[in-house]
């Protein structure tokens, strides 16, 4: 018997290094035929049609969404067609390129040596600045292609810092040498508060040091050039990006370029053609084919039936930040509470992500997704090919996911008797969640961009069913407009905040800080 509405196999689809499958969800598939008849999925397809024209996708804004042209040097390379993204007067492909380019060239000179510090040696370190999607992506990159034996070695040791919590900094401090560390500051405004005050720290670090190192070592990327140059960045090393690329989504172009340097352009470039294959498969897939939107369908009827969870669990521990990642891309593009007419939202529009590698999460949370009251889909990655020949291991790991995988759809058979027995109640798994297995051939920078591209176009794609904006997020900015004001009121003697409970809280805080009787 067949546990759900679909036959095997209905729902597997591949593109390139990717495949996935849907047959372990809710809907039967008279859902799927009407879905591409349904005007949600017209709108679908007028947005992507927008989204690679250029046109304002991004409303709140005034924007289009240009997150894909920093892929469209792969694109052009895969299918010869090359395009322009005319933007403001200016085609945005050029900028793209001549940014490639030049930071290609830059790499280069690190990588080979041939850019040294004022004393004349190499540089051996490089710590990235940058915080939320100027930090996300490059950390997640540098993570996994760290774990992937490339073929060219990491040329430098990376920290990070993204926190103005100074324990983050003190950590990656003592692990560098300010005579030959590099500092990338990633920020797209250019006005990021820790991002700004965590700069300012290491000039004093480096200044500390001797005045001739910082102007050699600092590296920016920005749309907001004339910021940086502003801050003491040498214009040759400031590597711009289109204030259409949103900060959830610009880990493609030189938000990254610290994971180039250390890691290589090759590596680098192949994640970009990953990518481009899938914008590809969006361009010119019909709804039933296309991946994203099978999967942004899915998420949608979850949704509507009541499960607002998503639990992502990759296989493969080289995949252990891929959740914080795609935490940012998927809850600050689609956490909204309106459409784009302004109209106040029923539902959530999104499900809550979160998870962990497996087998560990089936240790520790999986039992309240097999038996509590809480509604949530789930979503398990498999790596075909690992990079390592233990064959039993594998085995293990991949039967795990499976039984995972069907015991979440199948439940225990008899569980509804069980649920009339209440001397063993206790024992039964109900099944019928909503399972997504995704199979991605190997782990390499190519399936990476593939994967990382498909959640981007299935974040859209979610957004666009809903008529939702998933550029913008305004959400974010009041609680940093309160912070600036409060900057005032945290040292003691000051004056007190305007809220009653936050004056409360701070004299607590000094009070306990002994800094107040
Ligand atoms: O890149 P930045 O301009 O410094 O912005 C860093 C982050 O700041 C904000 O909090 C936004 O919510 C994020 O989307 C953004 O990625």
């Amino acid at each position: 018997m067949n546990e759900t509405a679909l036959k095997p196999g209905f729902l597997s689809r591949s593109v390139g290094p990717l495949h996935i499958n849907l047959d372990r969800q809710l809907y039967g598939e008279g859902h799927v035929q009407s879905f591409q008849l349904s005007e949600a999925n017209q709108s679908l397809s007028a947005f992507n049609q927008k989204l690679f024209e250029g046109g304002v996708v991004n409303p709140t804004e005034n924007r289009p969404a240009s997150h894909w042209a920093l892929r469209s040097t792969a694109h052009t390379e895969q299918t010869g067609q090359s395009a322009q993204l005319m933007i403001n007067g200016r085609d945005e492909l050029v900028l793209v390129r001549q940014v490639q380019n030049h930071m290609e060239a830059f790499v280069e000179e690190v990588r080979s040596g041939r850019y040294t510090t004022p004393d004349g040696v190499p540089y051996e370190n490089l710590l990235h600045l940058g915080i939320g999607g100027s930090d996300l992506g490059p950390r997640l990159l540098n993570d996994v292609f760290a774990k992937l034996e490339l073929a060219e070695a990491p040329a430098l040791n990376i920290q990070f810092a993204a926190n103005v919590d100074f324990h983050e900094m003190k950590a990656a401090l003592a692990a560098l040498n300010p005579k030959t560390t590099l500092v990338v500051i990633a920020s797209k405004s250019f006005s990021t508060r820790e991002t700004l005050h965590n700069a300012q720290h290491i000039f004093k670090w480096l200044d500390a040091a001797g005045p001739q190192y910082r102007a050699k070592a600092l590296v920016a990327a920005t749309c907001k050039p004339s910021k940086a140059v502003e801050f003491g960045v040498d214009p040759q090393r400031v590597f711009e990006f289109s204030e259409s690329v949103g900060g959830r989504y610009s880990l493609w172009g030189p938000v990254s370029i610290g994971i180039r340097m250390v890691h290589g352009n090759a590596a680098f470039n192949e994640l970009l053609k990953g990518a481009a294959l899938i914008d590809q498969h969006v361009r010119e897939s019909e709804a039933s084919q296309c991946i994203p939107t099978l999967l942004a369908m899915s998420d949608l009827y979850n949704l509507e039936h009541g499960v607002a969870s998503l639990m992502l669990s990759p296989y493969d521990s080289r995949l252990s930040l891929l959740s914080p990642y795609l935490q940012q891309l998927w809850m600050e593009s689609l956490g909204k509470g309106v459409d784009k007419n302004g109209k106040v939202l029923n539902k959530p529009a999104c499900p809550i992500l979160w998870g962990d590698v497996g087998t560990n999460g089936q240790h520790a949370f999986f039992q309240m997704l097999h038996q509590s009251r809480i509604a949530s889909s789930v979503e398990l990655i498999v790596v075909v090919h690992p990079n390592h020949d233990e064959v039993q291991s594998h085995q293990v790991l991949l039967s795990h996911a499976l039984a995972q995988s069907e015991a979440f759809s199948v439940g225990r058979l008899n569980a509804e008797t069980e649920l009339n027995n209440p001397e063993i109640n206790f024992r039964s798994c109900p099944g019928k969640r909503p399972v997504q297995m995704v199979f991605l051939d190997s782990l390499t920078p190519y399936s990476l961009g593939a994967l990382l591209c498909m959640w981007e176009h299935r974040t859209a794609a979610l957004a666009a069913l809903q008529n939702i904006n998933p550029f913008d997020q305004w959400g974010v900015e009041l609680g940093k407009g309160i912070a600036e004001q409060l900057e005032q009121s945290v040292p003691p003697g000051h004056a007190p905040a305007e809220n009653p409970v936050t004056a409360h809280l701070i004299e607590h805080f000094l009070y306990q800080a002994g800094t107040r009787e």
